[in-house]
């Protein structure tokens, strides 16, 4: 029989950086061959066209999964693209599953132990994606440090975060690249405190992680076939002296049990919009070309004024030979050039939000940039 295929989940809030932190993974990972799939919250995929660019021929290949509902009852692209790729099993090394911003990986993660599914692919890990900076800021705590947003929405983003933090076995401390060592010692005490759970915490610079870190750790074909074993010391990591954590001492690999084997609580969740329908998103479009530092001026005021957590598009700027892609994680907005790629008819923008309103949203684009935005 041949070994099942391992499979990693990505999850995080939205904006943590998960789509980043695949592509470095893809870029670093020449030796194995990858099946991607993409899922993200919102019309317009954007991550699926963002790690396209990093398909390299027969060895990475992508899939888009629609309207973040992976592996949910829903979903009926996860079984198929899965039942493909078992059927090319010689040909893919390891799959990786990147959830939405506002997905749980437990529906996922049950799917994968489906009788269908089992035989075929193994869980290979959970790794939660965190953006350390806002995580610091206590605006991803029950109790939101002056995030600037309603309490109502603090209060959803923190129970979707805890509930994410829950089921990973990696959490990845994200966006780091300015924080001192004191800053990340008290981000791992802090994810310790929230998710005593979490097996091992990984420091990510810039996104990138150390892939020995990071994929075919088998962490949970070891919970399977040995029962109540005890995970070795963290020590015993692959590569780990390559990119030590701040404080080893705290993270020595299995001081969160004493529990043996960690188990998920596997249980069919509703997606976490369908929880909590709060969570919105709509495509806000522009079809004359725009100036950069107005949209950019227009996109960080409306992350002030409306409930807005995430926004990504691309836009068609005037003069420019490529577009523009567009990101916002709150109210830092950051812009790209896609060079390389045709420049784009029209603006198209994705906005994510808790109670966002569509009509307040274009009132105010149009206001700040003068165009006309429908
Ligand atoms: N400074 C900094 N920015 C980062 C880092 N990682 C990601 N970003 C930025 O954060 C923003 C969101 O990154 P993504 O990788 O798209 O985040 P995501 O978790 O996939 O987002 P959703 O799929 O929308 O939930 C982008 O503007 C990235 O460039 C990092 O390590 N440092």
């Amino acid at each position: 029989m041949s070994p099942r295929i391992p499979v990693t989940l990505v999850t995080g809030f939205l904006g943590a950086g998960k789509t980043t932190l695949l592509a470095q993974i893809l870029e670093q990972t020449r030796q194995l061959r990858l099946a991607v799939l993409v899922n993200e919250f919102g019309e317009v995929s954007i991550d699926g066209a963002l790690l396209r660019e990093h398909e390299r021929g027969e060895a990475v290949e992508i899939h888009d999964l629609a309207q973040g509902l992976v592996a949910y009852g829903e979903d009926s692209e996860f079984l198929p693209i899965l039942r493909e790729i078992r059927a090319r099993r010689q040909l893919i090394d390891h799959v990786l599953i990147e959830t939405s911003g506002l997905a749980l990986p437990t529906a996922a993660m049950e799917r994968l132990q489906s009788e269908e599914l089992a035989a075929d692919f193994v869980l290979d890990a959970v790794l939660a994606v965190v953006d350390t900076p806002l995580l610091l800021a206590g605006q991803l705590d029950p109790a939101p440090v002056a995030s600037g947003l309603d309490p109502e929405t603090d209060a959803s983003v923190a129970e979707l975060f805890a509930l994410q933090l829950e089921n990973a076995d990696i959490v990845v401390l994200n966006k780091i690249n300015d924080l001192s060592e004191d800053e990340l010692l008290a981000a791992e005490a802090r994810v310790r405190r929230l998710a005593p759970g979490v097996r091992f915490i990984e420091l990510a610079y810039g996104a990138r992680l150390d892939t020995r870190l990071t994929l075919g750790l088998r962490l949970h074909e070891a919970a399977a076939e040995a029962q109540g074993h005890h995970y070795g010391p963290i020590q015993n990591m692959p590569g780990l002296g390559l990119r030590p954590l701040a404080n080893q001492h705290l993270l020595d690999g299995h001081s969160h049990s004493g529990l043996g084997a960690h188990r998920h609580g596997l249980q069919t969740h509703k997606h976490f919009h369908e929880h909590d329908p709060g969570w919105q998103s709509f495509m806000v479009r522009c079809q004359t070309p725009l100036q950069q530092v107005s949209l950019l001026d227009a996109l960080r005021q409306l992350a002030r004024s409306e409930p807005i957590l995430r926004i990504k598009g691309f836009a068609a700027i005037a003069d420019a030979d490529a577009p523009l892609l567009v990101q916002g994680v709150r109210s830092r907005i950051e812009a790209v050039w896609q060079p390389g790629k045709s420049s784009l008819a029209d603006t198209r923008i994705v906005v994510i939000g808790y109670h966002p309103n569509r009509a307040r949203t274009l009132a105010h684009l149009q206001e700040l940039t003068g165009h006309d935005w429908h």
